[in-house]
């Protein structure tokens, strides 16, 4: 845990005054939402002063009415070109190509940006704002998966500051406060057991997209909606927990709690589990991330202790819930084993979306991607690129065997 990455303290803005100033990076999804709302009840401690978009252009006009910011991005640029751009603020400029990302995350007149791209598509502006020394308030799980080792080092070398936005990682920040590195016995990270935690294999079998986008709990985007139901999103929390916070896999666990209020718990040497609760409610890490290392009051709700609360946790059954072994499996190798896992089941999300693979073919998919692929422990990041690329070509050749 390099002091540069998980500090203890992170000095406020220089200025004391003056806002932090937010580059939102995926300002149309869900995280980007939640974030705008933060941004909005701040009472001026931070602006957006970025606002990214991929698709959802008109999307895009609105947040920039609403936030004047300096920059809005808009990443694919062929929606872009074809686009009639109506209505932006005279003060905001418009960027366009994922280029852009980059150039706003080293932007001097940027303090913290907020990594809520969905997939690898974040890696570029994630590393660029690492580069440039910044905080970044990190969504965005699939940079670490993908390329950990290689982020963690250049925070160090470049002095920046990684603030887990992922409820789980921030419930695990929150926690470690409480004792001291070399006193963590374990982490133990919770999963709500996604829509299907009680339905049988046949069952498993017959789920449809409309089912699987159904989350019990969380209203989110719909890629890590499909992981949260294969499990898939608790195999890239495991390796996400791995780099961000510097532990072998041996040092964590995995909970199933349906309930999603205990976000997840440290455990010390002297047997204490300290946990984070809170409603499940992004707006919390999220708010947290920004106004780091101030607690505010907060637009998220509170839990309401006058009703009675029913807590459960269950073992999570590796039979039952193959990815964790894999996310497991991956946090183990490090190398390469992250990046290929990552991209085969970005894939694989993406093609069940589309009706293309069946709902109990992705971990399966992945799984086979990962054994087969030529591992290597300590790749380049042209390395890791390359083999993202393969590992999606080998997801779309893929026949379940
Ligand atoms: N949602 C949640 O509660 C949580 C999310 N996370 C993580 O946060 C990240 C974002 O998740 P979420 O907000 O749910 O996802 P969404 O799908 O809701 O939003 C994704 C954002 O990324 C943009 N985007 C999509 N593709 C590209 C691309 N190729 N290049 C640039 N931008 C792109 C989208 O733009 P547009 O919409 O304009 O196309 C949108 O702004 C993910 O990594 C997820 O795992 C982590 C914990 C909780
Ligand atoms: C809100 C958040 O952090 C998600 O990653 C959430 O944890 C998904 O829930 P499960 O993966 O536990 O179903
Ligand atoms: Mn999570």
């Amino acid at each position: 845990m390099g002091p540069s990455q998980l500090p203890s303290e992170v000095s406020s803005n220089p200025q004391a005054e003056s806002p932090r100033r937010i580059a939102v990076m995926g300002a149309t999804g869900s995280i980007g939402d939640n974030a705008l709302q933060v941004i909005a009840a701040s009472q001026g401690r931070l602006t957006a002063v970025a606002l990214s978009a991929h698709s959802r252009l008109e999307r895009l006009v609105e947040l920039a009415k609403k936030f004047t910011p300096k920059w809005v991005i808009a990443t694919d640029e062929v929606a872009a070109k074809a686009y009639k751009w109506r209505g932006l603020p005279k003060e905001t400029e418009l960027l366009v190509g994922a280029e852009a990302l980059e150039q706003v995350a080293r932007d001097a007149e940027v303090d913290t940006v907020l990594a809520a791209i969905v997939g690898s598509a974040g890696l570029g502006s994630t590393l660029a704002a690492v580069e440039a020394g910044k905080t970044v308030a990190l969504a965005n799980k699939e940079t670490l998966v993908a390329a950990g080792p290689i982020v963690k080092k250049l925070a160090d070398k470049h002095g920046a500051t990684l603030l887990p936005v992922d409820s789980e990682h921030s419930a695990i920040f929150q926690s470690l406060k409480s004792g001291t590195r070399s006193e963590v016995h374990r982490i133990v990270i919770t999963a709500s057991g996604g829509p299907f935690r009680t339905w049988n294999a046949d069952a498993l079998r017959q789920v449809t997209v409309d089912e699987a986008l159904a989350h019990p709990t969380w209203d989110m985007g719909p890629k890590i909606t499909i992981d949260s139901a294969t499990l898939m999103n608790k195999a890239l929390e495991i390796v996400e927990a791995r780099w961000l916070f510097d532990l072998p896999a041996d040092r964590i666990e995995v909970m199933i709690h349906p309930q999603c209020i205990v976000h997840s718990m440290v455990e010390f040497v002297d047997g204490s589990v300290i946990a984070q609760m809170s409603p499940p409610d992004m707006r919390l890490p999220i708010q947290y991330a920004l106004e780091y290392p101030h607690r505010r009051e907060a637009v998220a709700p509170r839990i309401d202790w006058t009703q009675r609360m029913h807590l459960e946790f269950e073992p999570a059954d590796i039979g039952r819930y193959p990815a964790i072994e894999l996310g497991f499996r991956a946090a183990r190798k490090g190398g390469t084993a992250g990046v290929v896992v990552n991209a085969a089941n970005e894939t694989a999300v993406a093609q069940f979306l589309e009706g293309e693979l069946h709902f109990t073919e992705i971990v399966p998919a992945c799984k086979s991607v990962l054994e087969s692929h030529n591992f290597n422990p300590t790749p380049t990041l042209d390395e890791l690129a390359k083999l993202d690329q393969w590992a999606r070509r080998e997801v779309e050749n893929w026949v379940c065997a």
